[in-house]
């Protein structure tokens, strides 16, 4: 008998088998509690369930032309207004260190890798990370960055990098696709911005870009009424992973 996945709540239609759907983000079990403070302002991190937006829609590309044919992409089920959250992004939140290798105060990588399992006792050394299982996804977003120098980091030495990747796990943020190959002349359509949960948790949405900044809008009245209305019935929802997105994928090929 295969085991169900350990969803939060049903997922909405045409999602992937073998993805776990989330109605809020998951702490890694490796995620120092020492850093939640980091990305919640009421030093906890109990996110309330958001269920699937009803403005969203996961849909299959079947367009020949469409760069991700095969794929899923994220659709507008009706209009959506410029300048609106359409959905936060959920995945697994999780800490990447790395050694400063500027500072006077560098612990010893040997020495922080031994800590396996001491979190507790010590909160100051990093947890043990075998490989950044994290590196390599193609769902995995920066939430908070934080320099080996800056006074609230808790692990002297190590700049930290905070992610959240929706490869295995998460909602139907983890289907928007690029604007490039797609609309290159209107370019995306929505953003991601940095946000707050209700219960304070820091948190990566997409919202519908505002007007002022849908860069076709520049001295062009006619394109400007049309950005106005936002994002169409079935349109699919595009955002920019940003040139080092890019830029990464694309060394060596
Ligand atoms: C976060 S996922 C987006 C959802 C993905 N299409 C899916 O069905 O799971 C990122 C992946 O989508 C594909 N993708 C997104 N935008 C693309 C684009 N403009 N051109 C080609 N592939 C794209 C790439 O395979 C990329 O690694």
């Amino acid at each position: 008998m295969t085991r169900a996945l350990a969803h939060d709540s049903n997922p909405p239609p045409n999602w992937p088998e073998g993805i776990i759907y989330l109605t809020k983000c998951r702490l890694s079990p490796t995620f120092p509690t020492s850093l939640i403070p980091l990305i919640s302002s009421n030093g906890r991190f109990l996110p309330r369930s958001i269920i699937h937006p009803s403005s969203v829609l996961i849909k299959r590309i079947d367009k020949v032309d469409h760069p991700a044919k095969g794929q899923n992409g994220l659709f507008a089920k009706g209009k959506i207004k410029p300048g609106i959250l359409i959905i936060p992004y959920f995945g697994i939140i999780h800490a990447t260190f790395t050694l400063d290798q500027s500072g006077s105060q560098s612990q010893s990588q040997s020495q922080s890798l031994s800590n396996s399992g001491k979190e507790g006792r010590d909160r100051n050394r990093v947890p043990y990370q075998d490989k950044d299982e994290h590196e390599d996804s193609d769902y995995d977003l920066s939430l908070l960055r934080i320099s080996a120098s800056e006074i609230t980091n808790p692990f002297p030495g190590y700049h930290i990098s905070i992610g959240i990747d929706a490869a295995h796990m998460g909602n139907a943020a983890r289907f928007v696709n690029d604007y490039r190959g797609i609309n290159d002349s209107g370019g995306p359509n929505a953003e991601f911005r940095l946000g707050k949960g209700e219960n304070g948790e820091l948190q990566m949405e997409i919202w519908s870009l505002p007007l002022k900044l849908n860069k076709k809008n520049r001295g062009n009245q006619v394109t400007a009424a049309a950005a106005a209305t936002g994002i169409s019935k079935g349109d699919e929802i595009l955002v920019s992973y940003g040139k080092g997105w890019w830029g990464a994928r694309n060394q060596g090929t």
